[in-house]
């Protein structure tokens, strides 16, 4: 497997406060990976600390075989990271199409941002044809998909999704994760998604860790995983 992203024996929390404790873990060049875990196991948390918004305290993160430990969230992406945090991800009082400018704002004044904002809404018909609303207005299922799409705009190579499917029913979280699927395959971009809804996860992750109490208690391929009952693992850690 050829490592996007690599994770190495990472420590870190906030301030002083320990919350992941020595987790390891690869994400492969255009897979999906799934990191599944209970409330307050470290999984947003993880995201900050691989983002530079969490405090580092041991270990280390490589991006494209580039040490990204430490680095600022603008410096990140710029390398071609995105992130898409659970809360707070669009603006509520900017329509789609300017929450999707905003997205792109990194990139400066490249002429093919109105191509990409486009193209990105070919993507998601269900926002495109809502362009000039406010992203407040929007259903729960059709914030996410604004969300995600604003983390394409950084033009990434991989993504980083936090709990894309809270609050979604589960028809629209099926839907949102076909959508994350068609990402993979028509973009190449490789996605670690982390999430506490085990079964959406596994409709489309390629391979899947648990994440108890900031460690990883287990790993394997989603097919290792089809045979586990997963949740029980939050509870026992084993
Ligand atoms: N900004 C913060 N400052 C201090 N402690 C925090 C902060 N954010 C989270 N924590 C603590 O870190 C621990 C892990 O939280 P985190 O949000 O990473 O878990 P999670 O697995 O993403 O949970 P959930 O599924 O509920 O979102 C929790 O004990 C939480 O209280």
């Amino acid at each position: 497997m050829v490592g996007v992203l690599r994770i190495v024996d990472l420590y870190s929390g906030y301030g002083k406060m320990k919350v992941i404790q020595g987790v390891s873990f690869e994400l492969g060049k255009g897979e999906i990976a799934a990191i599944l875990g209970p409330n307050g196991a470290g999984k947003t948390t993880l995201l900050n600390s691989v983002f530079g918004l969490a405090a580092i305290h041991r270990g280390e993160v490589y991006f494209n075989g580039t040490k990204i430990t430490g680095m600022k969230p603008s410096e990140i992406v710029k390398r071609g990271l995105s992130y898409s945090p659970q809360l707070d991800n669009v603006f509520p009082n900017l329509t789609v199409e300017e929450n999707l400018l905003v997205g792109s704002f990194i990139r400066g004044r490249d002429p093919s941002v109105r191509a990409d904002i486009e193209d990105v809404l070919e993507l998601f018909p269900e926002i495109k044809r809502r362009r000039h609303q406010k992203a407040k207005t929007l259903s729960g299922g059709e914030r996410q998909m604004l969300a995600v799409a604003r983390a394409l705009m950084t033009k990434p190579s991989a993504l980083l999704l936090d709990e894309p499917t809270a609050g979604l029913s589960p028809k629209a979280a099926s839907t949102l994760m076909s959508k994350v699927k068609e990402i993979k395959e028509t973009r190449s971009v490789a996605v670690l998604l982390v999430e506490q809804n085990v079964a959406k996860a596994l409709e489309i992750a390629e391979r899947v860790a648990v994440l108890v109490s900031g460690r990883i208690v287990k790993e394997g391929s989603a097919e290792e995983f089809k045979a586990v009952q997963v949740e029980s693992l939050f509870f026992t850690g084993k």
